[in-house]
């Protein structure tokens, strides 16, 4: 079951396709951490990408965000450039383990990165959509592994993007937060937003996702409809499909 939910990537371009990326590949020496990916996801859209560790999830965000420079294929993000998209606000990105500001407060992080946006949405209002004006006061250094988390959503936030994209969001979180962060993420989809993100939790794919992207070994395993790629359990197409190359 290698169901590609795609148009003709070839034909997907334009402002409609929130991601379009066409013959993606990356090596890091002799690694192929991603091995030739198409991804079409239109708008409003929320877009699970799983796999094993190591199967190229994270460094395909990276592509998509402008961070990191694909050695071949295109990528258009609502038909720009990936590091243009993020610039102009269309894209909030949440990145594993990206750094706070210790010595400041949540607050002020939070302005900071406001300022450097052309129309961004005020600090308090970021900080209501993720959910954390409990933590607006505190310093970064003092926060939990989770609520820095909170934290790096609401920085995704600030732009007021058209798309998320988020790499292991719920990472750390505990069962309160990571059903907090739900519930706060359910109003955003709602509002037509779309989404991708990565997850090592398949029961965050079943509940929140449209549709699964699943990698293995830097290629794409299956794309499809949840209860598509889902059939007969995701746990169980998870091993079929990953089984074998999965660590590298
Ligand atoms: N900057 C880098 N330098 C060297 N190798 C890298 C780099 N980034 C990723 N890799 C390698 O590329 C492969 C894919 O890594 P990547 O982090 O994209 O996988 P992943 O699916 O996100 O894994 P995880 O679930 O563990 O986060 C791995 O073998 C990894 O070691």
């Amino acid at each position: 079951m290698t169901t590609r939910h795609t148009a003709d990537p070839e034909d997907a371009t334009g402002p409609e396709w929130a991601v379009a990326a066409r013959g993606l590949r990356k090596r890091y020496g002799g690694v192929r951490a991603v091995d030739g990916v198409d991804l079409l996801i239109p708008r409003g859209e929320v877009v699970a990408l799983l796999g094993p560790n190591g199967a190229g999830k994270s460094t395909l965000v990276e592509m998509l965000t402008g961070l990191v420079r694909p050695d071949e294929g295109d990528i258009e993000i609502f038909g720009a450039d990936p590091g243009a998209a993020v610039r102009s606000g269309s894209v909030g990105v949440m990145l594993q383990e990206a750094g706070l500001l210790d010595d400041v407060t949540v607050g002020e992080v939070l302005r900071l990165i406001a300022s450097l946006h052309r129309a961004p949405l005020p600090a308090v209002e970021a900080m209501r959509r993720a959910g954390i004006e409990s933590l607006a006061g505190r310093r970064s250094a003092r926060l939990s592994g989770g609520q820095r988390q909170r934290v790096r959503f609401a920085a995704a936030l600030v732009p007021d993007p058209d798309l998320l994209v988020l790499d292991e969001p719920t990472a750390a979180m505990d069962v309160d937060g990571r059903r907090e962060f739900w519930a706060a993420m359910r109003s955003l989809c709602e509002a037509g937003r779309t989404v991708l993100f990565a997850t090592h939790y398949l029961e965050e794919a079943e509940a929140y996702a449209d549709r699964v992207v699943l990698m293995n070994a830097g290629r794409v395993a299956a794309d499809g409809p949840v209860a598509e790629v889902a059939r007969g359990g995701l746990d169980e197409a998870f091993v079929r499909l990953t089984s074998g190359e999965a660590t590298r």
